[in-house]
């Protein structure tokens, strides 16, 4: 039986690759080389070439598979158990500036005693952590002490000189989103995980609903909210870098996916779309730029309002001169003002909250839904990980034997389950949860497609009213 399914695994490694040698020879394509010194957007730019994010998928998926089914399971367990000190290491090297010192030292890379001498961390310690993350595939070491760096160590390079972050550390992440991400997320999640048995097993936060008896505030030591943490003064640094940390995570979404969550093309002239809780109203620009007769009013909170205004009149100022488009204060745990809208959007937002607020948020849109409104929600949808019957059309999307949503290859998506879960007591949502949180809100689910075929991180899930 498990030979069987160690030969199907070969055959779907084996027939992946032959259709990756094909796509390569007849587009005159190569496969990017992980030890190139640097990341580059041209190289990675093949992963657009149809056909290759599947084969990628399915070979790569059937590889770790493979590996957990021939390797003892004490070997699987103890990658799983010291995964965190991978990440320390990541974020000695990332905090140290060592990717941005060895791409200005070139192809001949630097002994651990130069990197040492300008990063001030002991020459010892460093070459052995860099030494632990190059036999992980993260930095090469090309001679003894000497490492060089790679596609993923250069990831975290932040495109700035060794020279201006020592000049100004507190801008380091500025317009590098990437690392942004990194540094946010080796900082304030990793002090918060450490905490995440301690917290389940406190009597106040095991079972708390609420925004301020998180696993966050346990790990991070607050009485806040997790917004209410970065408002303050000593957390200034933490905040912008997460400024540029979800502007990185964001130009990370396929640019395509608004117009792929509805049929925006089957409404009606001069309909009403509004944007809940929409940020500055970056969907709502692509909407607003290709639809020029959609109505779009985008509702958010006070201070957000205000940065959308000034974003919306560099980008687009014609659009709310001329009163098409408009921002709107509104919180959205209030009545619903607009009571004529064709399609209410909610993108990225019903993952912050715990169910409770959600079924608030979703009643109040009910209230104020006509008969044909439809219910568009934009959000991280992670399936269970074992088959599910047809209408959870989320799931299977792997062949057999492969775990049906690539096993560990959706680790991000459920690295953010995990992430709003400890920031938030929220969570995110199978569709089949979705449809039930519809059920007790007056909502009927109608359908859901995925958004993006590299992840399979995004879906749109559609509703209208009961
Ligand atoms: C993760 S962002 C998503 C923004 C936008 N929809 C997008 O996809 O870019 C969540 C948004 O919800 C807004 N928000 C939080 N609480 C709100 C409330 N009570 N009423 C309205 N908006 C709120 C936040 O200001 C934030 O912009």
């Amino acid at each position: 039986m498990t030979l069987t399914s160690i030969s199907q695994l070969v055959q779907l490694i084996d027939a992946s690759v032959k259709s990756l040698q094909k796509i390569c020879i007849d587009n005159e394509l190569d496969f990017p080389s992980m030890d190139a010194p640097s990341f580059s957007n041209e190289s990675e730019a093949f992963r657009t070439t149809p056909g290759i994010i599947e084969s990628t998928k399915i070979a790569a998926s059937a590889c770790l598979q493979l590996a957990a089914i021939l390797l003892p399971p004490s070997h699987t367990l103890y990658q799983l158990v010291t995964g965190d000190y991978l990440s320390a290491a990541v974020r000695v090297c990332l905090e140290a500036n060592v990717s941005e010192l060895l791409k200005e030292a070139g192809p001949a890379g630097l002994h651990a005693s130069k990197i040492s001498e300008k990063c001030g961390i002991e020459q010892f310690k460093l070459a052995q952590i860099m030494r632990y993350l190059a036999l992980n595939h993260c930095y090469r070491e090309v001679k003894p002490n000497v490492f060089v760096n790679n596609g993923v160590s250069a990831m975290m390079d932040t495109g700035k000189a060794h020279k201006d972050i020592i000049a100004d550390p507190q801008g380091k992440y500025d317009l590098a989103g990437f690392p942004a991400f990194c540094s946010h997320h080796l900082d304030i999640n990793h002090k918060m995980s450490a905490f995440l048995w301690d917290a389940l097993q406190d009597p106040e936060i095991g079972h708390s609903r609420e925004l301020t008896k998180t696993v966050f505030a346990r790990g991070l030591n607050t009485t806040e909210t997790y917004w209410g943490f970065y408002a303050q003064p000593e957390n200034q640094f933490r905040h912008r870098r997460f400024g540029f940390a979800m502007q990185g995570i964001a130009a990370m979404q396929p640019s395509e996916m608004i117009f792929k969550a509805f049929d925006w093309d089957g409404l009606a002239p001069n309909s009403v779309v509004v944007d809940v809780g929409g940020g500055i109203g970056t969907a709502s620009l692509s909407l607003a730029k290709r639809y020029t007769d959609m109505i779009i009013v985008i509702q958010e909170l006070p201070k957000v309002v205000e940065e959308g205004k000034r974003f919306w009149k560099s980008k687009f100022p014609e659009a709310l001169d001329s009163g098409r488009v408009r921002f709107e204060d509104h919180d959205f745990f209030n009545p619903q003002p607009v009571l004529n809208a064709s399609v209410f959007l909610i993108k990225q937002v019903l993952h912050n909250w715990p169910d409770d607020y959600i079924i608030k948020i979703l009643c109040q849109l009910r209230e104020a839904a006509k008969t044909d409104t439809v219910l568009v929600i934009i959000d991280n949808v992670v399936p269970y990980v074992c088959r599910m019957p047809k209408d959870d059309s989320s799931s299977n999307v792997a062949p057999e034997p492969l775990l049906p949503n690539y096993g560990p290859l959706s680790n991000a998506a459920y690295t953010l389950k995990m992430t709003m879960m400890c920031h938030f007591n929220a969570k995110e949502h199978t569709v089949l949860e979705f449809k039930d949180l519809f059920e007790q809100t007056g909502w009927r689910l109608q359908g859901s497609h995925s958004l993006d075929q590299r992840s399979g991180f995004w879906q749109a899930i559609q509703a209208i009213s009961v």
